[in-house]
């Protein structure tokens, strides 16, 4: 069942890989571009300038360039290392991600600078995927990169959720927080985005750099207090939100506002998609399928008995036929200890400490862009084996949960998912297949963790 619970995963990846969704997006008949199904003849414009940044950006940007052709002037890409690809009318920087780095800074100056040169008659497609608020690299006056690395390292670490760990990114910006679209403004720009945010809010996947922000330097404030940054946060960076509190600094373009006449942004891909392209091999292969849900967030332990009671109710109300379930959405884990780990091994190596020995259930928890956490793993699978394995090797999950050192449990104890970066993004995956259904709940005996 491990298996099938990988190949299951794998089909729902594959349903939102990037050259794909964007031949369903945009398509050209002659001098008509068509995107998302509205009409841009193409001598209409001056220029057409593609920026792009995100996991998924190059495979996105190749695949534009493959239908626009000599008609693109020029344009910027900004991916994540290992992620790049061959392009021939685009230039592509590689960066650091989950944490900013010097490449990162000099490929958003690119996107910024060819921003710049825009005018009102030229057209910029835009291409948005997840990871971009780190690889679109750039900080306030009077901070510096190292400030930028050490807040973001802070912000991903400490438990904050993705609405609130951007709503500071934003007020630390000149890019995020729809200030790319003010510096294109007023250009036509139509922006094409990959979710990997639950809700698919525009404002939050990567930062909104081409929407209207709703969140303000009061918001970014409230997190630094929420989660008590306020000691080990750079002080400049800290300087940089208390000065826009006092006004001081510009708040971000807030939705409605005139910048955002020209601009047009679509949500091409999301998690739902993937679920419902796992969901189709999940029936190809028998099993009672149902989608749960592509909203998971909160903390681990929280999405963990959520996935643990859904379970429980299946297996009371479900006949003799194998079920799976799919879960999407993206937990969050604060990080103590030094090992090293990501959310999904993290979820996966809880949920092996509460399912049932008795039971046939194999639970995958993995990222749709193969990578968890800065580790080469995508996810774990587990099983009623798991905690039988660990036994008999003598490693205590509990101590790997308390350390947050997850991948050296499932390197130990098997059960990695290893996909190598699949260039997309779009969240993460949690397939349940429940085989020989029983009633009634039991963690492994002496192993129970809170
Ligand atoms: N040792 C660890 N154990 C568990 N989780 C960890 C560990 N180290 C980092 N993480 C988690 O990994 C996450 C960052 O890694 P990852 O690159 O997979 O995130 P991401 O959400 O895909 O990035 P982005 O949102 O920028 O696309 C953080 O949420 C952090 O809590
Ligand atoms: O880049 C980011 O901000 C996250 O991946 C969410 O989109």
């Amino acid at each position: 069942m491990r298996k099938k619970a990988e190949e299951i995963f794998l089909a729902g990846v594959e349903s939102v890989l990037p050259e794909k969704l964007i031949q369903r997006q945009i398509k050209r008949d002659g001098d008509i571009l068509q995107i998302a199904g509205k009409s841009y003849p193409l001598s209409r414009f001056r220029h057409i300038y593609v920026l792009a940044a995100g996991k998924a950006a190059a495979l996105m940007a190749k695949e534009t360039e493959r239908i626009l052709g000599d008609k693109i002037t020029g344009g910027h890409v900004v991916t994540k290392y290992g992620h790049e690809t061959n392009l021939k009318y685009l230039k592509l920087t590689e960066a650091g991600h989950p944490i900013p780095d010097a490449e990162g800074v000099k490929g958003t100056r690119k996107m910024l600078d060819i921003a710049r040169q825009s005018g009102e008659e030229d057209l910029v497609v835009c291409l948005i995927s997840g990871g971009a608020s780190a690889l679109m690299a750039d900080f306030p006056e009077g901070t510096t990169l190292d400030d930028l690395r050490h807040a973001n390292e802070l912000l991903v670490k400490c438990g904050a959720d993705i609405t609130e760990i951007n709503a500071v990114r934003k007020h630390l910006s000149n890019v995020k927080g729809g200030q790319l679209a003010k510096t294109l403004y007023p250009a036509t720009t139509v922006c094409l985005i990959l979710s990997d945010v639950t809700g698919d809010r525009l404002d939050v996947i990567a930062s909104g750099p081409t929407f209207g922000d709703t969140s303000t330097f009061a918001d970014a404030w409230a997190v630094i207090e929420k989660y008590s940054l306020e000691n080990s946060f750079p002080p400049p960076m800290l300087n940089h939100l208390k000065k826009g509190l006092t006004g001081l600094i510009p708040e971000t373009p807030k939705p409605g506002n005139a910048i955002f006449r020209n601009v047009q942004n679509y949500i091409i891909g999301n998690n739902l998609l993937a679920l419902e392209g796992a969901s189709r091999k999940a029936h190809g292969f028998g099993f009672k399928t149902h989608i749960v849900t592509d909203k998971l967030k909160g903390d681990y332990t929280n999405v963990a008995d959520f996935i643990l009671k859904t379970i429980e109710n299946y297996q009371q109300a479900s006949g003799k036929k194998p079920v799976c379930l799919l879960f999407g959405g993206e937990p969050t884990v604060k990080v103590s200890g030094n090992g090293s780990g990501g959310r999904n091994q993290h979820l996966a190596l809880y949920l092996s400490t509460k399912i049932d020995h008795e039971k046939q259930i194999t639970i995958l928890c993995a990222g749709t862009d193969g990578t968890d956490g800065p580790t080469d793993a995508a996810g774990a699978v587990v099983d009623n084996e798991t905690i039988a394995i660990a036994v008999k090797k003598n490693i205590n999950p509990r101590v790997f949960l308390q350390n947050s050192d997850s991948y050296h449990f499932f390197q130990q104890a098997g059960g990695h998912i290893i996909t190598g970066n699949t260039r997309t993004n779009v969240m993460d995956m949690v397939v349940v297949v429940i085989e020989h259904l029983k009633s009634g709940h039991q963690a492994y005996p002496g192993v129970e963790v809170t």
